[in-house]
């Protein structure tokens, strides 16, 4: 009962968050380029409680969708028509710049707004190959701008929790991780912008970015090879993947945060999980499982632990010495999501404070090499690179 009035709790507080108390005067202002279905819950709603941002206007390519949006979440401007993205960017009331565009977008329009001199917060994974996330993030060093990848999960405390016991040792030497997102067929319909090549589109940039994330995170290293990868494609776009399973090998001597030599990771990646008999829808499939030579860490949910999660903890004393087990829960600040923990980080960051949690643009930089490699591994080849003309860093 306790459990379902919490549960009940935390989501009323997600999509009513108290107002900030003392708000700032002069809040750092968001713009939002394209009026996109992540953009409520990963910016829209966390503003709503932070002190110190606001979101100040929309851009869509259609006047009449920007403007419902904009009427919806209470936002002054609303830019639409097909110049809207570039007239938000050069607002000079904007500062921030949020980038949830499709995949095969992230790359021109991060770039473009790095050049109109906007920090900018852009989604995962960071854009369609590793050489246009390094050269996003050198455009932004360059200009002396913040530039992050909204991997969100990350700044949660039970993501936290769980590297804390992997790195302590709990589970002895690490040998094996795994993560697995799925989504239950029927949801992403093919019309989505993630089945479009051109766009960035496949199983392995929108989930498996994800799990390619997590386990860089928890084995402490980047992976040396891809021992194996597998796609599944669509049946009508051959070159994206509905799903793909790769293994990643990680070696090097263990220390505080080093890898456990003959440490393996497994992601899986998967866009239509069947039904169950052919009939029972599945729930999704969200979690990441790591095993060491003592023991087992599983947290159920990690994209959305807000909503619920669990971490399941199985070890022992010495290696093949009794189990204990118990389940541990860590939802942190009443209502607030993992997106609310990213913009507190994003914004201490820009206002020059140590956010609790960081990672660079080297990080994304590596995230992204490694889905290349997986995607060269299945024969797919990474996601084809931008087109577009966009300004470049000095140095490139
Ligand atoms: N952090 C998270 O938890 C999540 C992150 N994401 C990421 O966010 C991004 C967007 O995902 P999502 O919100 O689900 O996608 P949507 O399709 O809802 O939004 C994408 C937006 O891109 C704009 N757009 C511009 N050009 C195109 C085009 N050629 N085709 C399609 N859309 C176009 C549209 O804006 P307009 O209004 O101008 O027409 C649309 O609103 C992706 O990078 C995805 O990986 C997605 C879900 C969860
Ligand atoms: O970022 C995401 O997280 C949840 C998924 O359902 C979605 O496809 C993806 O874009």
């Amino acid at each position: 009962m306790a459990s379902l009035y919490g549960f009940v709790q935390r989501l009323y507080l997600v999509f009513n968050p108290p107002a900030p108390k003392a708000p700032s005067e002069s809040p750092l202002r968001f713009g939002i380029l394209g009026a996109a279905n992540i953009a409520p819950i990963a910016l829209v709603l966390p503003v709503k409680s932070h002190p110190d941002a606001v979101v100040k206007a929309v851009a869509a390519r259609d006047q009449k969708r920007a403007d419902a949006f904009a009427k919806k979440h209470e936002i002054p401007k609303a830019y639409g028509g097909p110049g809207a993205y570039q007239k938000l960017l050069d607002d000079p009331e904007i500062d921030v710049v949020y980038n949830p565009l499709p995949n095969g977008l992230h790359y021109e329009w991060t770039m473009k707004a790095l050049a109109a001199g906007k920090h900018v917060l852009v989604e995962k994974p960071s854009a369609d190959t590793a050489e246009e996330t390094r050269r996003m993030f050198a455009f932004a060093q360059e200009k002396r701008l913040t530039l992050m990848e909204a991997f969100h999960y990350r700044f949660h405390p039970a993501t936290g929790r769980v590297k804390e016991i992997v790195d302590s040792g709990e589970l002895g030497t690490p040998t094996k991780i795994e993560v697995t997102l799925g989504i239950p067929s029927g949801f992403i319909k093919d019309t989505d912008c993630r089945m479009e090549y051109g766009l960035g589109g496949g199983a392995m940039m929108d989930l498996g970015c994800y799990a390619v994330s997590m386990s860089r995170y928890l084995a402490g290293a980047d992976p040396t090879k891809v021992i194996s990868a597998k796609a599944d494609i669509h049946p009508k776009y051959p070159q994206v993947d509905i799903a793909t399973t790769a293994t990643l090998a990680f070696s090097g001597s263990r220390g505080s945060t080093g890898p456990a030599e003959g440490l393996t990771a497994t992601l899986n990646a998967h866009f239509r999980l069947p039904a169950r008999w052919g009939f029972l829808p599945q729930l999704p499939k969200m979690f990441v499982r790591v095993s060491g030579t003592r023991g087992t860490v599983e947290l159920y949910n990690f994209p959305g632990p807000w909503i619920y999660h669990y971490i399941s903890v199985e070890s022992s004393e010495q290696e093949g010495g009794p189990l204990r087990k118990r389940t541990e829960k860590r939802y942190g600040n009443l209502g607030w999501t993992t997106y609310r923990y990213q913009l507190e980080a994003f914004i201490d960051k820009l206002r020059g404070r140590n956010p609790e949690h960081w990672y660079d643009g080297q990080d994304s930089i590596a995230n992204m090499q490694w889905i290349d490699a997986i995607y060269t591994e299945t024969g797919l080849g990474p996601r084809p690179a931008s087109m577009a003309e966009v300004p470049q860093p000095t140095a490139t």
